[in-house]
C-alpha cells in the first residue's frame, strides 16, 4: 500500500515526478515534489501566484530546458522512461507530451498549415491525403472543423481567440500526443470560449492524460477529476477533485479554496 498521499492509486501512472527539485539561479521554486498522473483522467495543478505551478508543469516535457538558469533536479518518468536521460529526444518527448499555453500562440500560417506542421516534421504523412486526413481529423477532435473547414486557406491569426486556442489544441493533437499540458489555456477567453475549452477538454480526456494549471476553482471542479494544491513551492495534497473541494486534509488547502489567501 502506497503511503504517499501524492501518488495515485488507481490506476497505471502515464507520468510519475519522484522528489523533484527546481531552481532558478539560487532560488528554489519546486521544493521535492513527487506525483503521478495517470491517463484518461484531468489533474488540475491549483495554487496562489507564485507557488509553482507553470514551473512544474514545464517540467513534465523539459519546457524548462528553454529558461535561462532554470535547474531540474529528481526523476520524472513517462511510461517508465526517464525523460531526463541523456538517450531521451526532447522533440519526440515534447510531441508526445504537448503543451497549449496561456495565450493562443497559432503560427502565422494557414489554419491547414498550423495544423500540418507537427506531423510533417515528424514525418507522420506519406502523401497529401494521409496529411488531410490528420489536419482533418486532429480539427474534428478539436471542435474547430464545422467552423474552418471552408477556410483552410485562411491565417490562423485571423480567427477569434477561442478558435485560435481550439487551434492550437489541434496542433498538439496532430502529432498523436499521450499526455496534453495546458497552462492557464483559458485565461485569455470569455467566458463563452472558456466553456467551449472545457467542454472540449472533457472529451479529450478519453484518450489523453490531460494536465492543466488554472487560476479558477471552480474550473478545476468542472474539468478534473485530480487536483494538486501547490503552495511556496511544495505540493501540499493531491487527491481526487471532489475530495479537495469538499474534504481537503492540510489546513493549508482548507484555507485556499474557502479563499482565505489566493
Ligand atoms: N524564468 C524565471 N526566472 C526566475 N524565476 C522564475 C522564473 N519563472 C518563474 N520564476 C519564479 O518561480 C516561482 C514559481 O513561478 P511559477 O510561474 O511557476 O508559479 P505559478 O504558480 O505558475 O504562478 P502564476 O499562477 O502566477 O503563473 C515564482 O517565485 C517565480 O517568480
Amino acid at each position: 500500500m502506497n503511503q504517499n498521499p501524492a501518488i495515485g492509486h488507481n490506476s497505471v501512472p502515464k507520468m510519475t515526478a519522484r522528489n523533484v527539485n527546481v531552481f532558478y539561479g539560487q532560488k528554489q521554486a519546486i521544493k521535492d515534489v513527487s506525483i503521478d498522473v495517470t491517463s484518461e483522467h484531468v489533474t488540475a495543478f491549483i495554487g496562489p501566484s507564485g507557488c509553482g505551478k507553470s514551473t512544474f508543469l514545464r517540467c513534465l516535457n523539459r519546457m524548462n530546458d528553454t529558461v535561462d538558469g532554470a535547474r531540474v533536479e529528481g526523476r520524472i518518468e513517462l511510461d517508465a522512461q526517464d525523460i531526463y536521460a541523456p538517450a531521451m529526444d526532447v522533440v519526440q518527448l515534447r510531441a508526445r507530451v504537448g503543451m497549449v499555453f496561456q495565450k493562443p500562440n497559432p503560427f502565422p500560417k494557414s489554419i491547414y498549415e498550423n495544423v500540418a506542421y507537427g506531423p510533417r516534421i515528424h514525418g507522420l504523412a506519406r502523401a497529401k491525403a494521409d496529411m488531410d486526413n490528420i489536419v482533418e481529423s486532429a480539427l474534428r477532435r478539436a471542435g474547430l472543423w464545422d467552423e474552418v473547414k471552408d477556410r483552410l486557406g485562411e491565417s490562423g491569426t485571423a480567427m477569434s481567440g477561442g478558435q485560435q486556442q481550439r487551434l492550437c489544441i489541434a496542433r498538439a493533437i496532430a502529432v498523436d500526443p499521450e499526455v496534453i499540458l495546458m497552462d492557464e489555456p483559458c485565461s485569455a477567453l470569455d467566458p463563452i470560449a472558456t466553456a467551449r475549452i472545457e467542454e472540449l477538454i472533457d472529451e479529450l480526456r478519453g484518450r489523453y492524460a490531460i494536465v492543466i494549471v488554472t487560476h479558477n476553482m471552480q474550473q478545476a471542479a468542472r474539468v478534473s477529476q485530480k487536483t494538486a494544491f501547490f503552495h511556496l513551492g511544495t505540493l501540499v495534497e493531491y487527491d481526487d477533485t471532489s475530495a479537495i473541494f469538499t474534504n481537503p486534509k492540510a489546513t493549508r488547502t482548507k484555507d485556499y479554496i474557502t479563499g482565505r489567501y489566493g
